[in-house]
């Protein structure tokens, strides 16, 4: 039970989650640290000789899964309502647990309160769990809308870049925005490539429009090719590409980046014998509290890097 539990807290735990929620472990350490005060104040210790170890061991394996699953809850899930609920529903739990623990290694007198008051908490987080589970349910029926509508969008072509049949930036913006609700509700990451073509000014102004229209149409093609079924691309601007990458971390994303920019040298090979292009740029993960317009920002900002150090290295 400790080891599934361990493996379930490895793949949820997520720090910033955490960060977001210090108040909760405030609230966690006082509640626990005031049960513990309060037991051996109105409590007299055992001998160890009438410990009962059988129940020793039953309660405080409740006692400690109980505990896991909160912190787990904190490690795993943005703010929200259904978070605190299923905060509070777990600590009267837990405290539940804690007291029938307790009062295996302290004497209480016969008349003391906390004996007829340590059920009472587990009944409560019962029923506030109960609230908590069907928010769930209803915040999970709200992100499988949105992944519904998305999926609508994705197949909608209204909006494309006439020249490479691709998206367009206009388009992609909403869809930034879009993937950005979505996961902040599912919690899912996601990330996005921008990319460019080196000196495609240069290579305009030598061959023309029509022919440098023609190298826009291969990047983009060899673009798609590359891209998973669930990825977004779209030409965003002149010379520039973008990528949406649903469900992928950082690693993946710079493999996705690196694999699309080799790919992208090979697939113009096709054009006439004096075009070269080449082309280099960035991943970003979306992060928690990030806006779609920081996203596009940053994605700038890094690209601007890029070109500086492109055209040094020129
Ligand atoms: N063929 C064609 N060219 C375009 C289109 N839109 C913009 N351009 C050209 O794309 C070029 C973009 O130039 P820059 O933004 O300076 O990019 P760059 O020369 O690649 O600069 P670096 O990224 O530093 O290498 C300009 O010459 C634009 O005229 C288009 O729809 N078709």
């Amino acid at each position: 039970m400790i080891g599934v539990t361990c493996l379930y807290l490895g793949f949820f735990m997520n720090r910033r989650f955490a960060m977001l929620h210090r108040p909760f472990f405030v609230i966690l350490a006082c509640s626990i640290s005031a049960t513990l005060a309060l037991s051996a104040f109105l409590g007299q210790a055992k001998p160890v000789d009438h410990f009962d170890w059988i129940d020793v061991l039953g309660e405080g394996g409740m006692t400690v899964v109980t505990l896991l699953w909160l912190v787990a809850t904190l490690f795993s899930r943005l703010k929200g309502r259904v978070t605190t609920l299923l905060f509070f529903g777990l600590l009267a739990m837990h405290l539940s647990m804690l007291l029938d623990l307790l009062d295996e290694f302290w004497l209480y007198p016969s008349n003391a309160w906390i004996t007829t008051f340590e059920s009472i908490p587990a009944t409560l987080g019962m029923v506030i769990m109960s609230v908590a589970l069907y928010q769930w349910h209803l915040e999970q029926v709200n992100v499988n809308e949105q992944l519904q509508q998305r999926e609508r969008f994705y197949r909608d072509h209204s909006l494309s870049d006439f020249v490479t049949g691709l998206h367009s930036g206009v388009y992609m913006k909403q869809q930034l925005s879009r993937e950005v609700a979505l996961s902040e509700y599912s919690h899912q990451p996601f990330s996005v490539l921008m990319l460019d073509l080196k000196k495609f000014d240069r290579l305009h102004q030598r061959i023309g429009l029509v022919a440098s229209d023609q190298v826009l149409r291969e990047v983009a093609q060899c673009i798609e090719f590359n891209a998973r079924q669930q990825d977004l691309t779209c030409r965003f601007a002149s010379d520039r590409f973008i990528v949406l990458l649903p469900n992928t971390q950082q690693p993946a994303a710079n493999v996705m980046l690196r694999h699309i920019i080799h790919s992208i040298e090979h697939c113009t090979r096709s054009l006439p014998r004096d075009i070269s292009v080449q082309a280099y740029g960035t991943a970003v993960t979306w992060s928690i509290g990030q806006s779609s317009e920081q996203l596009i920002t940053q994605l700038c900002q890094q690209i601007e890097q890029q070109k500086q150090s492109v055209s040094v290295a020129a």
